[in-house]
């Protein structure tokens, strides 16, 4: 929704290429009455969209670069002001120079997100798309980027606002009811409110549950190897990761430091923690390490439970881990070095524990591996499906559900009906960003990069 400005919005300047060297570099400007300001730094008039090369020009006239100039006359550009672009050559010298004529000029340098806070503010993005911005910058994974894309074209946002009219439809009925009491048991029959809303719960938690797949594939799980020394952690790690990123060695207590590596599975990010082996030991460096190995516990969502097949029961001096100390984490019993036994790889389940076996050495039962970490994560979605959520949408999907469901519950008070219907449409809205306090704005676009 556009908010009107009280004064002129300041002129924000800043380098919206990645910092280094390439091929072109962009210095970015939005604010208003441009055209005057490109005149300076060109010396002709600029045309509206239309990328025109051109020498771009120090205070005295002197070239400090040549490029294309871009003028965007507001309000069709992507903050709704005007925007001029800055086409140089990309080295970090050049780029600071251009940046520091535009300043010269009488901008200022933007923060980081300001201008897509800007494009929110004019109501060229909402707030959702405005987030899915930098979500799609960040990605991690090509899955991530397309399902950011598509929270980008307003596909998330759509879906939220159908809901909302759906409540508000709802909502209106009860109302116009509600000065006719007498027919109020009527009304629930004719208007069909229960399917209504029963309806909307649906579309919620489909909602919801896609929204949770996406919360999945924007930050991935901890996925934490621990077990006693010497049982494989790092050769598990390096055979997940595809290549040699832990030393291996016959020695144990090899690892010292806690190792993280992101591969993914599926599109699923996986940060994948290597850890040094749990024992009782004097070396101080040791022990150390193992301090950490129980901190990345803590943090884990899922740990693999390391036992080499050789030695079950047995620990080298090692100790196993406390499961019960970890509530809430999903673990999976691994059965390393199957190769040296004589067992085949496989998936066996007993007391509702999920036990696989392995050799990460010669890379057997690893494809089970993989299989069996997209399940405990939760991972059930198709491509197309997924909405890229941040835990503010969930927070906010799951208290509009709340509502929707308190509202079933108020069937013989038609006043609580209408307000919790009230109430569910008012935490969507703060999704796209109807409701947004202005704290909330600072928090979400100060974690943008400068020049976004
Ligand atoms: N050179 C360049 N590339 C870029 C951007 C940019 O700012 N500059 N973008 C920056 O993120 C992204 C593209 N996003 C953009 C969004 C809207 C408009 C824009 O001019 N919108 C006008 C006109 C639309 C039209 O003609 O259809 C408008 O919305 O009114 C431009 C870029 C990615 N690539
Ligand atoms: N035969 C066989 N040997 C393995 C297998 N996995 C690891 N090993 C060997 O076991 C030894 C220890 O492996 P690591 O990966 O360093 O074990 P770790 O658990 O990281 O050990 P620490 O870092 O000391 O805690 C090395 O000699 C590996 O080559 C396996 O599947 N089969
Ligand atoms: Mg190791």
């Amino acid at each position: 929704m556009p908010r009107p400005a009280a004064s002129p919005p300041d002129t924000i300047a800043a380098i919206a290429t990645a910092p280094g060297r390439g091929g072109v570099g962009v210095v970015r400007v939005s604010g208003a009455g441009l055209a005057a300001f490109a005149r300076e730094l060109t010396g002709r008039d600029p045309q509206p969209r239309l990328a025109g090369f051109t020498r771009f020009l120090g205070a005295k006239g002197e070239p400090i670069d040549e490029g294309l100039l871009i003028y965007f006359r507001a309000p069709a550009s992507f903050t709704g002001e005007d925007v001029i672009e800055l086409q140089g050559h990309g080295g970090p010298v050049v780029m600071q120079m251009l940046l520091d004529r535009c300043l010269a000029l009488g901008a200022r340098l933007a923060e980081p997100g300001e201008f897509t806070r800007r494009a929110f503010l004019n109501g060229k993005l909402d707030l959702a798309q405005a987030e899915s911005v930098a979500d799609l910058i960040e990605a991690s994974t090509a899955a991530a980027a397309q399902s950011a894309v598509r929270s980008l074209s307003g596909r998330f946002s759509q879906e939220i606002h159908l809901i909302k009219d759906a409540l508000i439809d709802l909502r209106m009925l009860v109302e116009a009811t509600l000065d006719f009491p007498e027919e109020e048991i009527d009304f629930l029959e004719k208007a069909r409110a229960l399917p209504r809303l029963a309806s909307i719960r649906e579309q919620l938690e489909g909602v919801l549950d896609r929204a949770r797949q996406g919360a999945l594939l924007r930050s991935g799980l901890n996925v934490v190897l621990a077990g006693a020394p010497n049982v494989g952690k790092s050769s598990l790690l390096n055979q997940l990761a595809g290549e040699d990123r832990a030393i291996v060695t016959e020695v144990a207590g090899t690892t010292r430091d806690a190792l993280r590596e992101t591969i993914q599975i599926e599109g699923i990010p996986l940060h994948v923690i290597d850890t040094a082996g749990l024992r009782d030991t004097s070396d101080v460096v040791e022990r150390i390490g193992i301090e950490r190995t129980r901190r990345e516990l803590e943090r884990a969502d899922v740990v693999l439970r390391l036992v080499d097949a050789g030695r079950p029961g047995e620990t080298e001096g090692g100790t196993d881990i406390d499961l019960d100390l970890l509530p809430g984490v999903e673990c999976i019993t691994v059965i390393n070095k199957i190769d040296l036994c004589d067992l085949d790889p496989a998936r066996v389940e007993h007391d509702g524990r999920v036990e696989l076996r392995v050799s990460a050495r010669e890379g057997l039962g690893i494809d089970l591996l993989r299989k069996e970490l997209l399940r405990v994560a939760g991972w059930h979605a198709h491509g197309e499906d997924v909405i890229l959520a941040r835990e503010r949408h969930l927070l906010a999907l799951r208290a509009a559900l709340a509502h929707v469901r308190l509202a079933g519950d108020q069937l013989s008070a038609l006043e609580l009906f209408a307000e919790e219907l009230r109430l569910a449409g008012e935490r969507l809205g703060e999704i796209t960003g109807e409701f947004s306090a202005d704290d909330l704005l600072g928090v979400i676009f100060s974690r943008f990069c400068i020049g976004k």
